[in-house]
């Protein structure tokens, strides 16, 4: 399975392409739309949010809600653009509105792509940059991703996020996968404790009024993974590296950890590694999940638990200095628009990041002509791995 997707952020629209899922297959379009809205909640999101309305159409691939095998076309609008038809528009502009056109950006926001990216495309109006840098793009990758989650759902698989860490304001507790996504459907910060979702929230306010921007941690859990995906034998078929860098693709993704991740380093070995059990109902298990579902690069059958740090927003209402490209004198950053922390967006965007690499883990290995043919093949391994 592979994927592309285009589109900037205050033009026209955002596309996918998805090819090499099965035929067959069910699709609950109204499910995957309520994926898309999630993305767009959270405390600390900026006025955007409310102007876009993440619903989508099939252009192609799809037929009576089931997949046809053919590559799957999926296209969301962007509401803003009306906004900005001249700015953002596909034809030569006349001389009066290139006059008009007063919005060239050439002070570089430090954190954000402007100014590496004008220096290597050649491109004098920052703008030409921060369109496709910025994160409306997750909105395509979350629309892949719930394609795949329609996938691993109807395979058993079934995936939650949540929320670690906004600022200095943690919550500890260590989740079953039930409770996590028991607290998926909030609006709000998504975390796990009411008491922390509050201060996470008084934090946001307090950044918000200084011009300031937060990050945090969010924390992906898949149940129910087949044991045996991903391989140990080459470096790059190894499932683990696949979803840390889908995960570190993310726009101000900077870490990623599986299961204890940087607590190994303290830990003893006979308190990390995760003793083997075997029952006739269940197969072989784990005691413990402190590998966090991977041995080898490959899927153990434990849930795989991926946690991963986002930066702080780049964009500052109180900016910090910069140089003008035109004068390279020293200036305040260009200010847009912004969020001023994402992180609970962005739990949505990794857990989708996840289900992408996972779906495209499944269809490697099993045969998927057809979704009968991918399921049947899905379960004849799960009898064998019971019996090995
Ligand atoms: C869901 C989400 C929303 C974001 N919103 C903003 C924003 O409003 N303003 C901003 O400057 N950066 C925002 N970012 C981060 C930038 O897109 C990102 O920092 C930039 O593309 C540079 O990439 P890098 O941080 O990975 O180096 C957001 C990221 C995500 C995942
Ligand atoms: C549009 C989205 O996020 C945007 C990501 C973003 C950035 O620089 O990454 C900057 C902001 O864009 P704007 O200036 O248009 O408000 C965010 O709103 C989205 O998540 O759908």
């Amino acid at each position: 399975m592979r994927f592309l997707t285009s589109g900037e952020s205050h033009g026209p629209k955002l596309t996918a392409i998805i090819e090499g899922f099965p035929s067959n297959m069910p699709v609950d379009k109204g499910r995957m739309e309520a994926e898309l809205i999630k993305r767009q909640g959270g405390y600390g999101r900026g006025r955007r949010m409310k102007i876009e309305k993440d619903t989508f159409t099939f252009g192609a691939g799809i037929r009576h809600g089931k997949t046809l095998g053919s590559p799957i076309m999926i296209e969301l609008s962007n509401d803003d653009f009306k906004s900005w038809t001249t700015i953002m528009g596909s034809d030569p502009l006349s001389p009066e509105e290139e006059e008009k056109m007063k919005r060239v950006i050439t002070k570089p926001r430090p954190g954000h792509a402007d100014l590496v990216g004008g220096i290597k495309y050649n491109a004098r109006d920052l703008r030409n940059v921060l369109e496709r840098s910025s994160a409306r793009e997750t909105a395509a990758r979350v629309a892949v991703g719930a394609l795949c989650k329609e996938l691993l759902h109807a395979l058993g698989i079934e995936m939650s996020s949540r929320v670690v860490q906004i600022g200095e304001v943690k919550d500890e507790g260590e989740y079953t996968y039930d409770e996590i996504s028991e607290g998926s459907d909030r609006s709000s910060v998504r975390m796990i404790s009411e008491e922390q979702t509050a201060k996470t929230e008084k934090l946001i306010d307090a950044a918000k009024k200084n011009g300031d921007s937060i990050g945090g941690i969010v924390e992906v859990i898949v149940k129910n993974p087949p044991v045996g995906l991903g391989s140990y034998v080459h470096y790059d078929r190894k499932l683990d590296s696949k979803i840390a860098g889908s995960v570190i693709s993310i726009n101000a993704f900077k870490g990623v950890e599986f299961g204890m991740g940087f607590k190994l380093a303290e830990t003893p070995g006979s308190e990390v590694q995760d003793e083997i059990l075997y029952s006739s109902e269940a197969g072989y298990t784990r005691k413990t999940n402190n590998l966090g579902g991977f041995e080898g690069g490959m899927s153990t059958g434990m849930p795989i638990v991926v946690r991963a740090v986002m930066k702080p927003i780049p964009t500052l209402y109180k900016p910090l200095m910069s140089v003008d490209i035109n004068t390279k004198e020293p200036f305040k950053a260009t200010v847009e628009r912004s969020d001023s922390c994402a992180v609970p967006a962005a739990s949505i965007v990794c857990e989708h990041m996840v289900a992408i690499e996972m779906a495209k883990a499944i269809l490697e290995k099993f045969p998927h002509d057809s979704f009968e043919e991918l399921q049947d093949a899905v379960e004849v391994h799960k009898e064998k791995v019971k019996d090995f």
